[in-house]
């Protein structure tokens, strides 16, 4: 069966499911695509199942890449370099956009597999397709006004010293399951657009929206080469990437102990580049000033947003005592209503981390949490990954629910009293990715704001994205930033030319 076609054309929900009813005997097979071309597994080739997660079923099968796999990819990505890097930004300009048309005219379409395949709901699934368009035609029209720095130094012969920019080479794009095609484009459009060329290795546990891209690479005509994916195992295709020496820089967006070998992997390649974005356990504070009809929807929704699988999510909440007892019962009642599986809200995405998940709710059980909504899941997941939301109080700071990423619908709620016991709550944590702090106070907003270790902060909001702006976190929640003119420093090397005006 040709796998690509069966699911670019399945693009309605009916469709979908009578496709994966013929494909109960037939497995619909992932296939890498390099050199601008699907490649044919041979008869050989080990793949692995990957799971509907909202049926525990297996949804495709996706090839285990070799090494031999990703370095025909990454030799692929070599010899384009060459002509894409020479190519004028107004091209690539024009191709990119012409990228974010067709996922913007197949939308539907993504969004149906994106919601399948990681079981994330399909409003959240449309909301992420249209930023994954997004992300191609800022950075096509972030490279057509690009600003340089050009200085005069005064001599007898003035010299004009300017800067400029050359795009690395091969880029190793490595991405998880959470935000599969959102986060995979995000490392795709500023690659491309600065004149790199890439290998990307999504996430094994979500690979659909990878493949389907690569037929939109396709239908945009991007030269061969210029993008090639490949799909499989971390610790076979991505180790292979990030160890080969032809692969000039790596952009990473997933787990702390992953970024941890990665860093140790490169260590001794010193003029990679290296990008790594990893997890966040982000403190929400409320402050004693909040109107709770507002503070209640924006501290859930920052909670229980696809399921708490976003690495920007707020789970663990801080309120100020006078408002603990209300904030509580407001915020049950609203979670209650607002997040039912299977309609607002979905399972999470694997059994690996259904488990994973579930044991740190039998070790809040252990610690004597108070569970006000929720409890520990059966230990295996009958028919999907279904966790309904959880939340705990009663937890000291120093419990793992409170200090490690559980990444999953859980949240817990804990006490202050003052300004600076929420600003020394909140940074006591090894993470530093984000904050929200709720308060009506504009000088608070700024004074706490400015003192909490995270790489972005949202005064009474969440989830705010400006492109431009940069994104990354601090201490182990990552190193570097992505995001306008942080791409460009990802991607690019800098060098400052010296011209005089006589010689
Ligand atoms: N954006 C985030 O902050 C994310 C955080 N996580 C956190 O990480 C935990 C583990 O989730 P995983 O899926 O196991 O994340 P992971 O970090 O293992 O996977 C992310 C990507 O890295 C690849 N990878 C794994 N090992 C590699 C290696 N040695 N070299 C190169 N690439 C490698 C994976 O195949 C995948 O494409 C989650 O439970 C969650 O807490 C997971 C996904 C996203
Ligand atoms: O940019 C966003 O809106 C979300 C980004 C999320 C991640 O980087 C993540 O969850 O890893």
């Amino acid at each position: 069966m040709d796998t690509i076609a069966a699911l670019w054309n399945a693009n309605t929900p009916e469709a979908a499911d009578a496709l994966l009813q013929r494909t109960n005997t037939q497995p619909l097979r992932i296939q890498n695509f390099v050199d601008n071309e699907f490649q044919q597994l041979s008869p050989s080739a080990t793949c692995m199942d990957s799971y509907n997660p909202r049926t525990g079923k297996p949804l495709i099968q996706v090839p285990c890449s070799s090494h031999a796999d990703v370095h025909e990819a990454v030799d692929a990505a070599a010899r384009a370099f060459p002509s894409w890097s020479q190519t004028p930004r107004r091209e690539r300009s024009r191709l990119l956009q012409k990228v974010a048309d067709l996922i913007e005219e197949n939308k539907l379409m993504l969004a149906l597999w994106e919601s399948i395949d990681q079981g994330k709901t399909i409003s959240r699934a449309i909301a992420e397709i249209e930023r994954a368009a997004s992300n191609f035609s800022y950075f096509a029209q972030f490279i057509l006004s690009e600003e340089g720095t050009v200085r005069y130094v005064d001599g007898e012969s003035p010299i004009m010293a300017y800067e400029h920019r050359s795009p690395v080479g091969v880029f190793g794009l490595i991405t998880p399951w959470n935000m599969p095609l959102y986060l995979l484009t995000w490392k795709i459009a500023p690659c491309l657009a600065f004149g790199c060329v890439a290998v990307a290795k999504p996430s094994e546990v979500t690979s659909v929206t990878a493949f389907l891209l690569c037929e939109i690479f396709r239908q945009a005509k991007l030269p061969p080469g210029v993008i090639n994916m490949v799909f499989g195992k971390g610790a076979s295709a991505g180790s292979a990437l990030v160890n080969s020496p032809k692969v000039r820089g790596i952009s990473f967006t997933g787990g702390l102990s992953t970024g941890i070998r990665i860093r140790q992997d490169t260590a001794a390649d010193i003029g990679k580049h290296i990008s790594l974005e990893l997890g966040g356990k982000n403190p929400n504070l409320i402050f004693e000033d909040v109107d709770m009809s507002k503070a209640v929807p924006l501290a859930a929704r920052a909670a229980f947003e696809n399921s708490g699988q976003i690495c920007l999510c707020g789970s663990r909440i801080y309120i100020h005592r006078s408002r603990y007892e209300e904030f509580i019962t407001a915020f049950v009642d609203y979670v209650k209503q607002s997040y039912r599986c299977g309609e607002t809200l979905g399972p999470v995405v694997s059994k690996e981390h259904y488990s994973k998940i579930r044991a740190y709710l039998a070790l809040a059980q252990r610690d004597s949490a108070t569970f006000h909504l929720g409890s520990v899941p059966e230990k295996d997941p009958q028919g999907g990954y279904w966790i309904s939301p959880v939340i705990l109080t009663g937890l000291s700071q120093e419990s793992q629910v409170i200090q490690e990423e559980i990444f999953g619908p859980v949240v817990t709620v804990s006490m202050f009293d003052t300004e600076e016991e929420a600003i020394a709550l909140a940074n006591d944590n090894a993470n530093g990715l984000a904050a929200v702090v709720m308060t009506n106070d504009v000088s608070r907003m700024r004074r706490v704001g400015e003192r909490i270790d995270a790489g972005l902060v949202w005064a009474n909001c969440w989830l705010v994205r400006e492109l431009g702006t940069s994104f990354g976190g601090m201490k182990a929640s990552g190193v570097g930033r992505e995001g306008g003119l942080q791409s460009r420093d990802v991607f690019t090397n800098l060098r400052t030319v010296h011209v005089p005006s006589r010689w």
